[in-house]
């Protein structure tokens, strides 16, 4: 049975300012930020890190629902920011008084109260733009359209309450908010030409400034922020993820209930022999089950990284971006990589596993019967 260190104290943030998340995120004072000349921006561990104990909570700038059916859907997030806990079917879910969308609920008058000046922001966007984009787009391109219209909404919360956000101190080192957005990897080299003009596309039809969307930011800003988001979000799944060693028998992560965008926990780089899982409490705030790496947010849509062995100074901390029990050799591993997140991973694992040049040129001749 795997020993699992159970972390009672609950790192704490500060309290949201009207409905927006301005809690700052809880970093060990071991981890800091530094820089590889091939994979960007990096965790490492300055001190002994040891298994068990948590390297970092982060709150969500922007989340959505993933759900093929909202009205029946077990899976919905309370809209406001700072709730963001899941809505049941039998509680008497709060609606949008101006019907947008089925996807947004809250899970009590207070909390949609709270939300109001943020959800005003994406409202009449959703009203006009959801059934357009999800009958000629899908739900892929819907959804990622609306973490977008989220990002804005919460940069616009933190535009209103510049002076209070400034009174908030800061850990320095670390950049918050939408300073924190700006600093995320990803532009539109990494992806093809078509791709990129299928986007472009997107941004003019639906994401301009207007009225109906009023953010001002450039139609090139949005389209980088895209890629920053394509780069960087967060798919969260009901069951564990990031479990490393692999569980035998394998675990099925579940559907997709929600995606995320997180400021900091996006500079987490993926190994393929991760050091780090994501593992949180349960949404009720208890461990669900004690000796599994659960990757979901715990309430609030927090993102809690915990050390899955002693990690040791000097080391990067890396999390694994996919299920690794689906793609187990280095071939298979780097495809899905390269498919999925627009690299070529370079991970300890991959390197070591990488065919020789000798073996590359046994592989390429024909099999012989010996
Ligand atoms: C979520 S970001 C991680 C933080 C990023 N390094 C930065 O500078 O902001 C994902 C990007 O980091 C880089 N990356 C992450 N893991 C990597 C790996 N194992 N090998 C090579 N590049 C990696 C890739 O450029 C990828 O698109």
């Amino acid at each position: 049975m795997s020993q699992v260190v159970h972390i009672t104290l609950e790192p704490s943030g500060l309290d949201p300012v009207d409905g927006i998340p301005t809690q700052q995120p809880w970093i060990h004072p071991h981890l800091v930020q530094s820089n590889d000349p091939i994979k960007g921006r990096q965790f490492r561990a300055t001190g002994l890190i040891p298994k068990g104990a948590r390297l970092l909570v982060d709150h969500p700038y922007a989340i959505i629902p993933v759900v093929d059916d909202p009205v029946h859907s077990d899976h919905l997030l309370c809209s406001s920011p700072a709730c963001n806990c899941p809505v049941p079917r039998n509680l008497d879910r709060g609606s949008c008084p101006n019907a947008c969308i089925a996807d947004v609920v809250w899970c009590s008058s207070t909390c949609r109260d709270a939300d109001r000046p943020r959800h005003e922001f994406e409202c009449t966007w959703l009203k006009r733009f959801s059934g357009p984009i999800r009958a000629k787009r899908g739900e892929y391109d819907f959804g990622m359209l609306w973490v977008i219209v989220r990002l804005l909404a919460t940069r616009q919360s933190e535009l209103r309450h510049a002076p209070t956000i400034e009174k908030i101190p800061s850990a320095s080192r670390w950049k918050l908010g939408w300073d924190a957005i700006n600093s995320l990897c990803g532009s539109s080299d990494t992806w093809s030409h078509d791709q990129v003009r299928s986007w472009t596309v997107l941004v003019k039809k639906y994401l301009q400034s207007s009225p109906v969307l009023p953010h001002g930011l450039s139609t090139a800003r949005i389209l980088q922020l895209i890629c920053q988001e394509e780069a960087n979000s967060f798919g969260l799944y009901p069951r564990e993820t990031g479990i490393f060693p692999l569980p035998n028998p394998p675990i099925d992560r579940g559907e997709q209930f929600a995606a995320a965008v997180y400021p900091t926990a996006a500079i987490a780089n993926h190994s393929c022999l991760p050091n780090v899982s994501l593992r949180c409490l349960s949404f009720s705030g208890s461990p669900a089950h004690p000796n599994q790496m659960i990757h979901k947010p715990n309430d609030g849509g927090r993102m809690v990284f915990t050390a899955s062995r002693h990690i040791l100074p000097g080391e990067e901390c890396c999390i694994s971006y996919f299920d690794l029990t689906r793609f187990v050799d280095v071939a298979s591993r780097r495809e899905h990589l390269r498919k999925s997140f627009r690299f070529v991973c370079q991970c300890e694992r991959c390197i070591s596993e990488e065919p020789s040049e000798e073996n590359i040129e046994w592989n390429a001749m024909p099999l012989m019967d010996l």
